[in-house]
């Protein structure tokens, strides 16, 4: 009988610790995804959740414990440069090329990405096929998130860092997100996404960040103590 190991998470949180400013944002978390797995981050404005994934992404070091890609640090200078190729960061910040049409400002990543021919099914996807020859100065809010999830499925790497992804979108615009979710995971890619508004992602491993500081007193509050009568 041949006993076989149990495979390495792809990421492994491995008791981290982050702070922001000088104060803890997460203390000792351990957390293991595999191929296919996904995380939702919640908590209040203000606790962390986008600094937890720029920690994910590389931007900033864990202050304890480590983050291990395939079993691998990632602060590690040869290992980073492997690891931000398997992200996706999708972020409040569009980067939108105004003057470009909306073709181009999927195209120009993809290119990048060494890649071709995904960009317009990736926008007809979206729902954005007829505005692809516009330019992008055209597009309302929720269209530009449309175009922002088009460059995820047309650059196609396998770890998505989302932060607020369905901020703006409509109803359709949601489904569909929670759709081209479910089927990157089918294909083994791993989904992190820090979010206030509920996104149904099935089993899905759930963090709630603790709120940085203590809630301060609102004047409703304080009206609803005063005794006014
Ligand atoms: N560029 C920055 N420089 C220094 N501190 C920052 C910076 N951006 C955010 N912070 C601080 O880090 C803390 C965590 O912020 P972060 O943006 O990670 O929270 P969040 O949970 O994503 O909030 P929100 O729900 O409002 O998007 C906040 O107290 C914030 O003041």
């Amino acid at each position: 009988m041949t006993l076989r190991k149990p495979p390495l998470p792809r990421l492994l949180l491995k008791n981290v610790s982050c702070m922001r400013n000088a104060q803890q944002i997460l203390r000792h978390v351990n957390i293991s995804i595999h191929d296919g797995g996904a995380l939702v981050l919640t908590g209040t404005n203000g606790s962390g959740k986008s600094t937890f994934l720029r920690m994910l992404a590389g931007f900033s070091k864990p202050s304890a414990g480590e983050i291990l890609w395939n079993g691998h640090d990632i602060t590690q200078s040869g290992i980073f440069h492997q690891y931000k190729l398997q992200l996706n960061w999708l972020s409040l910040k569009d980067a939108v090329k105004e003057k470009f049409t909306v073709l181009d400002n999927v195209q120009w990543f993809e290119v990048l990405e060494g890649k071709k021919g995904n960009s317009l099914p990736a926008l007809e996807l979206m729902g954005l096929g007829r505005l692809a020859k516009e330019k992008a100065r055209m597009l309302s809010m929720g269209q530009r998130k449309r175009l922002q999830l088009a460059r995820l499925l047309a650059i196609d790497r396998p770890i998505w860092l989302l932060d607020e992804p369905s901020v703006a979108l409509d109803y359709d615009g949601v489904r569909l997100l929670e759709y081209i979710i479910a089927e990157h995971r089918k294909k083994g890619g791993i989904v992190i996404v820090a979010t206030h508004l509920p996104i149904q992602i099935e089993d899905a491993m759930n963090l709630r960040l603790p709120p940085r500081f203590p809630r301060r007193m609102t004047l409703v509050d304080m009206l609803d103590r005063a005794d006014i009568s």
